[in-house]
């Protein structure tokens, strides 16, 4: 993965080696800074990585600071980024199941280095699971697309996620009644998504594959929806 890593001065330390571990398992880093603990302004440097991940010119970003507070508002200021701030396995693995969060925030001074290693591995490696927590994420979408304008008042050049928005149906594997959900495109041309279905509340696993055409299949465990 190509993967964004910024800090302040107070993340500066783990930024590094977080830098170290993710060169050698393959990943590539690219580090918007900052370069020394010589105390700086967090924003500076958020900002630029978060905009490399909503710009998809990176897959993925890490932001560091002394809290992780401040770095993860600056990140979610920018739209298409979910940023999560995250503090133990838990909220790492949370933070993609259920937000899907492409950048994270960790507060050096809160954790020692290996939990936010683990923080970091757990988060890279957790698949996203769809389902009720698509709809909650487009909804969050929606409104930055009703509301493109920034701060300054300028449009945002990025595309609304919504478009990337499909419908899907299923036949529930329990009770075999249709039902309906969204499917997040962008998120990869072959995913797997927990559905829990509306009328028997059965929680489906669901194949979504996306072909060169702009075609779904919907494959479930025990047959193909087409
Ligand atoms: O070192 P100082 O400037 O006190 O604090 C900086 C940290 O305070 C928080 O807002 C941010 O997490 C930032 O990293």
């Amino acid at each position: 993965m190509r993967i964004a890593l910024a800090s302040d001065h107070a993340g500066f330390d783990y930024k590094e080696r977080i830098k170290l571990f993710l060169i050698e398992s393959g990943h590539h880093v690219h580090d918007f800074g900052t370069n020394s603990d010589v105390s700086v302004d967090y924003p500076v440097y958020i900002r630029p990585a978060a905009e490399a991940v909503a710009a998809g010119e990176c897959d993925r970003g890490i932001v560091l600071g002394g809290s992780g507070n401040g770095e993860a508002i600056v990140a979610n200021r920018v739209p298409g980024v979910r940023c999560a701030l995250c503090w133990n396995v838990e909220t790492a693995k949370l933070g993609r199941e259920h937000n899907n969060a492409n950048v994270i925030s960790i507060g050096q001074r809160m954790i020692d280095f290996e939990e936010a290693i683990a923080i970091v591995q757990t988060w890279l490696e957790t698949p996203f699971a769809g389902g009720r927590h698509l709809r909650r994420i487009r909804q969050i979408d929606r409104h930055h697309a009703s509301h493109p304008a920034d701060s300054n008042g300028h449009e945002s050049p990025l595309p609304h996620r919504t478009d990337l928005i499909d419908q899907a149906s299923y036949i529930c594997d329990s009770c075999r009644e249709e039902f309906s959900f969204p499917v997040d495109i962008s998120d990869g041309a072959d995913q797997q998504v927990l559905e829990k279905c509306p009328i028997c509340c059965h929680e489906n696993t669901i194949q979504v594959s996306l072909d060169n055409s702009g075609r779904l299949t919907i494959r479930g465990d025990q047959h193909i929806n087409g």
